[in-house]
């Protein structure tokens, strides 16, 4: 490639795509996929757009989260996720349902000050003029206090080596809130400056937002759990392990909170929220202790099994691209919310329900019965199967002793030289 693309933010949308086609040799057709998925509007949302990329929304069922029932848009391109989730939420559903809490929500960013010699006198001074300091970031976006959020707490960490973080916590209401608090703590770095006579390293809002937490639980008799040969208490016993498991042992772990971040993403690209901000969240809550973890655990007495999952859920449901993404706003209306917290409570339900299923599964017939089952029709479909072919090659495929592309493709040209053959 020797195209200079400098200035290339500053070319018409026409021209970007152009460039692109005769810099990568793209044939008309696939630079018509441009053309085919453009959606003007969102030239203005990100940078350097070319077009869309549609990724399929569908519907998780079955769920009853404190008492209501609900249903969740999710946004995901992998087969079996939607349905695992609402086949965890049908055996929950059995119990009563999911039962959630969240008890505060504000968001913390930090102010990191460097090459300090005497950390603790800079962070004497900090908190000294602390009220102060909570009136210059309120000051720094007012509407927020107009709306009842606003600065709540500041706190000094010294993280040795002559660096102190100054945590400033604020309720940001409605939103997400990275924005708002970022302006806050350029505001309160700026006044810090001042105070200390330091300059700050940086001032950024932190992800590993534990001041957002939302727990979900659920209680079953094992009875519910029951599946083909596999009594429903021999079931809870092996689910209870495998969260033991993933309790011990980190490769284990990323794969169990894997399982629980498929919901949890797809509903956060259904509502318009960063799903980026809720892995590093919520992973870095898997390691609080010092050793990475499964998000969720699962008990049993023998008579029920008790599931829990606590998770940073620092959602909105204003912000960032929501307000101007229209399924995102369908999305909220088909939930049934207005408020951030309930968003964030039926993604702890979601996150889960998705878990217990593929527990359960792996537990029991293992995964690829039911997933694989699912996983079929996209082999089929990028193997070249046409609508028309599908059934057919799915039904083989099901019997076929091996199930991968080449055998897919082997029997989708059978199929079409028999139809040849026929039509002769
Ligand atoms: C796939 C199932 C649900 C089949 O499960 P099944 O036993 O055949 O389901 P069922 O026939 O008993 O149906 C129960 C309910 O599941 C739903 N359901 C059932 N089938 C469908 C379908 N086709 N489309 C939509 N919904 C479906 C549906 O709600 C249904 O209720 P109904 O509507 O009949 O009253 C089950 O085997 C399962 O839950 N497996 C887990 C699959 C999974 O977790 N997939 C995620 C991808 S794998 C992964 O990424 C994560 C993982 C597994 O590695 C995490 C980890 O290791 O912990
Ligand atoms: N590390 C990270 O995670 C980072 C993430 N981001 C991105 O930041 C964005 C989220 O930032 P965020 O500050 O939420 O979004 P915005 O910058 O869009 O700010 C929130 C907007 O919502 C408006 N609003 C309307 N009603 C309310 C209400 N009831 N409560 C609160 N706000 C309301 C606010 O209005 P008004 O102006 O009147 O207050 C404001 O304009 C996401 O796109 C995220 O990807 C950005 C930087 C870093």
């Amino acid at each position: 490639m020797t195209a200079d693309f400098r200035h290339f933010y500053q070319k018409s949308w026409a021209e970007r795509t152009a460039i692109v086609a005769a810099q990568t040799q793209l044939s008309p057709a696939e630079t018509a996929l441009f053309k085919k998925y453009y959606a003007p509007q969102h030239s203005e949302i990100i940078e350097n757009y070319l077009t869309d990329y549609p990724l399929p929304m569908g519907l998780a069922v079955n769920f009853v989260i404190d008492g209501q029932p609900v249903v969740i848009p999710m946004v995901t391109e992998e087969p079996s996720v939607i349905a695992a989730a609402s086949n965890g939420a049908k055996i929950v559903k059995r119990a009563g349902g999911f039962k959630t809490t969240l008890t505060k929500r504000e968001m913390v960013g930090q102010i990191v000050l460097e090459q300090l010699t005497d950390t603790a006198k800079t962070a004497a001074v900090i908190m000294a003029n602390r009220d102060d300091l909570l009136a210059v970031a309120d000051d720094a976006h007012p509407s927020l206090k107009k709306r009842g959020g606003g600065a709540r707490q500041l706190r000094t960490r010294d993280l040795g080596q002559g660096y102190l973080s100054i945590d400033l916590f604020v309720d940001v209401q409605a939103a997400m809130g990275a924005n708002m608090l970022n302006s806050m703590l350029e505001a309160v770095a700026k006044s810090i400056g001042v105070l200390t006579k330091t300059n700050a390293l940086m001032s950024i809002l932190s992800n590993y937002a534990t001041a957002s937490l939302v727990k979900a639980t659920c209680e079953l008799p094992v009875s519910l759990l029951q599946a083909g040969r596999y009594s429903g208490k021999l079931v809870a016993q092996k689910i209870a392990s495998a969260s033991t498991v993933a309790q011990l042992d980190p490769y284990r772990a990323a794969t169990h909170n894997k399982g629980i971040m498929n919901g949890i993403d797809a509903l956060a690209i259904a509502t318009g929220n960063d799903w980026r901000a809720l892995e590093s969240g919520s992973h870095a809550y898997a390691a609080k202790d010092g050793q990475y973890r499964g998000m969720s655990t699962w008990t049993t007495d023998g008579q029920t099994l008790t599931g829990t999952i606590e998770l940073p859920l620092p959602v909105g449901v204003v912000g960032g691209s929501i307000k101007i993404n229209e399924l995102a706003q369908l999305n909220q209306r088909i939930l049934g919310i207005s408020t951030a917290p309930e968003l964030a409570k039926i993604m702890a339900a979601l996150g889960l329900a998705q878990n217990l299923a593929a527990l359960r599964a792996l537990v029991t017939t293992g995964i690829q019965q039911g997933h694989m089952h699912l996983q079929l029709k996209s082999l089929a479909l990028a193997a070249g199967a046409t609508a028309v072919e599908l059934p057919t090659i799915l039904q083989q495929l099901e019997q076929a002793p091996q199930q991968d592309l080449a055998t897919t493709q082997h029997l989708i040209t059978k199929l079409r030289q028999s139809k040849e053959e026929n039509d002769d």
